[in-house]
């Protein structure tokens, strides 16, 4: 009735334990990777929201057009291109005939000729058509400049040190220069 028990581990049970231990320990291992990689992807979103937050910030401050008086002498469609992240998006007040105006001024620039119709498209899009009082300046020689514009309807004129360079009608477009080759504003343009 009393006795002593006897625990028998056969060599199958002991090989058994030995494997089970070896799996639970690459499992861990497993688990740590997984958590480490987790940590790492979270600190990668984390910049890729920062980053987000930040181009937002910057394109809300190129969506901001230069203020434009209205007084319907001289029209001109201005576009923002924003020369950092490609193009801003900005409201469009574009009606049909200033649509097919600014087509075929894009088509005649030597620049802009260059677009495919879907850039031009989204072009068109950026558009918004202002008023400019005779004598007020939409660019100033020397400036910064990241916006280019096509004369609507009047006249403008180009001057540079003072001196008269020319006259843009219906359909010219100005203010390329900057964007182009990323420098100041060569010229005035007023009405
Ligand atoms: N000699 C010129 N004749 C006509 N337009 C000019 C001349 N020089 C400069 N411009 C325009 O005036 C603009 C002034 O700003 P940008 O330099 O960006 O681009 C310039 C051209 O579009």
């Amino acid at each position: 009735r009393a006795g002593k028990l006897l625990c028998i581990v056969s060599p199958f049970q002991v090989i058994h334990h030995i494997y089970m231990t070896y799996l639970l320990v690459a499992m861990e291992k497993q688990l740590e990777e997984l958590r480490q990689q987790l940590e790492k992807q979270c600190l990668i979103n984390q910049e890729l929201q920062r980053q987000n937050k930040d181009l937002g910030e910057y394109s809300k401050q190129y969506m901001t057009f230069r203020s434009i008086c209205i007084r319907p002498v001289v029209f001109y469609a201005g576009v923002q291109i924003n020369t950092g992240f490609r193009i801003a998006v900005v409201p469009t007040f574009c009606f049909y005939s200033e649509t097919n105006l600014i087509v075929k001024a894009i088509q005649k620039n030597d620049f802009l000729s260059r677009l495919d119709d879907e850039q031009i498209a989204m072009m068109v899009d950026l558009l918004r058509t202002s008023a400019i009082k005779p004598g007020e300046e939409v660019i100033k020689e020397g400036s910064e400049g990241d916006s280019m514009y096509i004369v609507a309807a009047g006249e403008l004129i180009v001057t540079q040190s003072g001196r008269d360079l020319r006259t843009l009608t219906k359909g010219d477009v100005f203010g390329e220069l900057a964007i182009l080759y990323n420098c100041k504003r060569t010229a005035t343009v007023k009405g």
